[in-house]
């Protein structure tokens, strides 16, 4: 490495080292040694030129400035260095401008410091730029066009200031994006849909999919959503007026739903109805949805409460309450409640319903457009009643209309693990060791059900992380098993209005299904990513399979994992099953008996790893 790198390097790091506390020990970065033959902390270098790869220096307690300018303005580390790794210090640096010359950088890691101050624009000049990492600062202001960057699969910036409007990505090509926790305003620009909410959350005045907060101004002006300032004064009133058509919409709607309401119920009749149009008349899917649960129960005047499907009255406008927790409930009470939309998935939409006087939540699923006879619906109703596992969230009560079904669930406070792996608030960890016993706990119910209902050809049929809830006490549990194996969808194997008449192979199939759909599972708990991004035109499972293929096995797996230490070889044999349950081909797939045996047995290893370390014999030896 010549001379003047050498000097630029060791001036850089003077700068981010002012205060620096040798509590981590840091070896070169002086001008008397080269950082390729001395081996400096932090730096990578090429093998066959003896040039500078990548510096990385995450953790230590950096607490200087961070000034690119003394490597990019040196021509031969500017065009050597392509990964700039600053994570979790304490660096400030109100512009970092010449960043643009390191013309070869494909990352830029600085999340989790103290910058301040804004984005600089000439950041999209980082033509090479693959990821960059800004999360966990105090950056201010908007955001530059970084879809200029046309190979950018990574950027995350959540928990900063920013604001303005979300520019425009190729959010196709992206694989993470976060901008949560910041002060984006106006629509998710075209695309943004990709990501969940978890991605956008903490934005107040972020609206559009896949928010369920809706924008108020019609598409058109949606498309706007490049532009860095406010809305104009004409747009202002503009959008008032919307908002004031609006609001007498929903108060004429509202009048003529309370008249409906006040007649149906002095009419006391068992007619069947559906709310879809109600539910098209909601202004804001915020909004509390007690009357739309009210509206299904309006017209049934019955209430029906038991310990089990069999006590149950056979009705049409029937609910059950199948648990002792809830026995005792009034229905009314249920549809009194206040209620709280929680979100849409595919098949309908979940409340979160507050029984003060149970002192109980709960979540009522609303399926829609379900044309299931509710004969086949209650029967397999009471098979799953008869089947309990303690990681198996169970219905606790239902309603069932020829085509309205309410599922009734006891609201699991710690949300689910699609949230607690990619919506996580700052200084939240999800250890290595709980991950492990997530999997083992999903694994261990799965094969549970699985043995128990497979006479009856019940595979769960919508395994996925928002399908796995955590309680009070962060246990996880599978919910959802065996309800939404009736796919309206025309790809999917099981298309059938009943439950039953499946053939053997579709069953089995279900059942391979659950066992790919654990792998992808695993797949998030070792990677953090999301199972619906793509990777350069890959789902999570193809990508994890390309990479470990190419011998990168270690760059797939979650950075706070390696961060902590956790054990790369059980890593690995985990990684080594999830890519076993996500074989193309179902028959090379595990069965769920074998998963299940082979997570424990890399649990009780971990488990048994810390108690050795933990061990205070092994302090004497
Ligand atoms: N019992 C529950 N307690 C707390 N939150 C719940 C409960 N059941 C569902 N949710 C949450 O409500 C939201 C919507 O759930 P829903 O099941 O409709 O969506 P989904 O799982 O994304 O899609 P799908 O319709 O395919 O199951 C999700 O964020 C889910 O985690």
């Amino acid at each position: 490495v010549d001379v003047d790198a050498i000097r630029a390097l060791a001036g850089f790091f003077e700068n981010l080292s002012v205060n620096f506390s040798q509590s981590v020990p840091v070896s070169g970065w002086n001008r008397t040694s080269d950082p390729c033959v001395s081996n400096w902390t932090g730096i990578v270098c090429y093998d066959q030129t003896p040039s500078v790869k990548s510096i990385v220096l995450n953790a230590f307690n950096l607490s200087g400035a961070f000034n690119p300018s003394f490597i990019c303005n040196v021509a031969s580390l500017a065009t050597s260095i392509s990964v700039i790794s600053l994570e979790n210090n304490n660096l400030h640096g109100d512009s970092f401008d010449t960043v643009a010359n390191c013309k070869s950088l494909t990352h830029l890691y600085i999340s989790g410091n103290k910058f301040s101050g804004s984005i600089p624009d000439s950041l999209t000049r980082l033509n090479n730029l693959k990821k960059l990492e800004i999360s966990n600062n105090g950056f201010l202001g908007s955001l530059p066009n970084l879809a200029r960057i046309s190979g950018l699969i990574d950027f995350t910036a959540q928990n900063n200031h920013l604001s303005g409007s979300i520019p425009e990505f190729d959010f196709l090509n992206l694989d993470s994006f976060n901008v949560s926790n910041n002060d984006f305003s106006g629509p998710i620009p075209p695309g943004g849909d990709r990501f969940t909410a978890t991605s956008y959350f903490g934005n107040p005045r972020l609206c559009g999919d896949p928010l369920p907060v809706k924008c108020d101004v019609p598409s058109s002006h949606a498309s706007d959503y490049s532009k860095k300032n406010g809305p104009s004064s004409s747009e202002i009133l503009m959008y008032s007026g919307y908002a004031l058509v609006g609001l007498i919409v929903i108060l004429v709607v509202t009048l003529k739903v309370c008249k409906k309401g006040k007649k149906k119920e002095e009419s006391i009749k068992e007619v069947d109805h559906s709310f879809h149009s109600k539910e098209n008349d909601a202004s804001t899917p915020y909004t509390y949805a007690s009357n739309e649960l009210k509206s299904v129960a309006m017209s049934k005047s019955e209430v029906f409460v038991g310990n089990s499907v069999e006590s149950a009255p056979v009705s049409s406008s029937l609910i059950v309450l199948t648990s002792p927790e809830v026995n005792g409930l009034k229905f009314e009470e249920l549809l009194k409640a206040p209620a709280e939309l929680l979100g849409r998935g595919k098949h309908g939409s979940v409340y979160k319903v507050n029984c003060e006087e149970q002192r109980m939540t709960l979540a009522v699923k609303r399926i829609k457009d379900w044309s299931l006879p509710s004969n086949d619906f209650k029967l397999r109703m009471k098979r799953l009643n008869n089947v309990k596992h303690p990681n198996v969230l169970p219905v606790v009560a239902f309603y069932c209309s020829r085509q309205e079904k309410l599922l009734v669930y006891e609201y699991q406070p710690n949300g689910s693990l699609l949230k607690l792996l990619h919506g996580m608030a700052t200084g939240q960890t999800f250890d290595w060791s709980s991950r492990l016993g997530v999997a083992s706990a999903i694994a261990d119910a799965l094969a549970f059900m699985h043995d128990e209902l497979r006479p009856d050809g019940i595979a769960h049929g919508n395994l996925k992380s928002s399908n796995v809830l955590f309680n009070k006490n962060m246990e996880p549990s599978i919910s959802e098993y065996g309800l939404m194996t009736v796919d309206n969808s025309a790809n999917s194997p099981l298309i059938n209005d009943t439950f039953q008449h499946f053939n053997t192979d579709q069953i089995e199939s279900a059942f391979r299904a659950d066992i790919h759909a654990l792998g992808v599972i695993l797949l998030e708990l070792l990677t953090g990513k999301m199972p619906m991004v793509e990777n350069n035109g890959m789902d999570l499972a193809t990508w994890v399979v390309s990479v470990v293929k190419e011998e990168w096995t270690v760059e797939v797996f979650d950075r706070a994992l390696i961060r902590e230490g956790a054990s790369e070889e059980r890593m690995v044999n985990l990684l080594q099953i999830a890519i076993k349950c996500v074989d193309r081909s179902s028959d090379s797939r595990p069965s769920i008996n074998q998963v299940a045996v082979m997570i424990n047995n890399i649990k009780e290893e971990d488990e048994r790893s810390m108690d050795v370390s933990e061990s205070p014999f092994s302090m004497r030896h």
